[in-house]
């Protein structure tokens, strides 16, 4: 069956590649695809990728006519673009691959897929899974998230990509939206010199942290111990290449931040921490991301404040 991809950022370009080479026909739309048409290779955002012959482009949405598509736009643009395609949408499958919780609304992208696009299906795909390591072909497990999701299990999985199925919308969608939250407190430790020691701790109690948050939203108490929760924590919070450990990583070391890449944990942080506020749960390593982040308070306030919390039981 074939599909589509929209979105030719450094995750959605890898997709179109490990699909397309694993014979999937595959459509990857992007606003401008001149530079990628030329060259063969997404430059920009994923270099030293070349596309197999097959993977076709295309600038217009219109020409996209696949069932199934995957949606590689950043959380924090995924509200517009929905509401601004909607009518493209009807019928067909929208499979987000963006992690990320919306600052205005609250909503998760399956949240918003359902409420702008109600003639679409909403799915999800979500797990450790970094964009260089799909194109280079290297294996690859994650997580689709569906009301029904055999069938795109199925039609997904293909070469390097192995997927597994759930029903847990909700839980998959705050594993990956949570998890680069948790990936800048990490990061903020190390380039602050805190130890490894720490890191492990944040790990974990983000982890209860994630859980809490996810079960008051009605998540399965399992999904998190899955690839979207578990296995995209510990790939994020542990490698350099991840963007928001990097990014907590040069902000603890007291370094200049790097312009226009995509870091989705900043903003979701914020509206993590604003739900849960009035929600009434209790997310002290998330809203103390979003006071570092601000500059409200400094890492060491940060680490003083987290050590003295009142003593409870694991
Ligand atoms: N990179 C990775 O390893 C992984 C990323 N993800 C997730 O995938 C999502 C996308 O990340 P990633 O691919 O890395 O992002 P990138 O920063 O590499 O690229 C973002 C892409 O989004 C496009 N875009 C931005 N705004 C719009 C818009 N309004 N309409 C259409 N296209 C738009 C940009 O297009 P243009 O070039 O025209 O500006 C660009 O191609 C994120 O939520 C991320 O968490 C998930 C797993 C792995
Ligand atoms: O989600 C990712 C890997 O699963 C990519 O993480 P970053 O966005 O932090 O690079």
């Amino acid at each position: 069956m074939s599909v589509a991809v929209l979105g030719a950022g450094a995750f959605g370009t890898s997709l179109a590649i490990a699909l397309s080479r694993a014979g999937v026909p595959v459509t990857l739309w992007a606003r401008d695809t001149r530079d990628m048409a030329r060259t063969r290779e997404n430059t920009l955002r994923l270099p030293g990728y070349g596309f197999p012959d097959d993977l076709t482009l295309t600038d217009d949405l219109s020409d996209v006519t696949a069932k199934i598509v995957l949606l590689a736009v950043p959380m924090q643009k995924l509200r517009a673009f929905l509401t601004d395609n909607a009518a493209q949408f009807t019928g067909r499958t929208l499979v987000a691959t963006c992690k990320g919780i919306d600052l205005e609304t609250g909503e998760s992208p399956a949240d918003l897929i359902a409420r702008l696009c109600p003639e679409a299906t909403p799915a999800l795909l979500s797990g450790p899974s970094f964009a260089v390591d799909v194109a280079a072909g290297l294996p690859t497990a994650l997580t689709l998230a569906a009301r029904d999701p055999e069938p795109l299990q199925h039609a997904l999985t293909a070469g390097n990509l192995r997927l597994y199925r759930a029903t847990d919308m909700v839980g998959v969608g705050v594993g990956g939206a949570m998890k680069n939250v948790i990936a800048i407190a990490c990061g903020l430790a190390i380039g602050a010199g805190l130890g490894e020691s720490a890191r492990a701790a944040l790990m974990t109690r983000g982890f209860a942290e994630m859980n809490r948050f996810a079960i008051a939203r009605g998540a399965e108490p399992d999904t998190l111990q899955g690839l979207s929760g578990f296995g995209d924590l510990t790939l994020t919070c542990t490698s350099e290449k991840s963007r928001n450990f990097a990014f907590g990583l040069s902000l603890g070391r007291g370094e200049a931040q790097p312009e226009g890449v995509t870091i989705e944990g900043q903003a979701t942080a914020k509206a993590v921490s604003i739900a849960a506020e009035k929600a009434g749960i209790d997310m002290p390593i998330t809203n103390m991301v979003v006071a570092v982040m601000s500059g409200r308070i400094t890492i060491h306030e940060a680490r003083e404040l987290l050590l003295a919390r009142p003593l409870k039981e694991e």
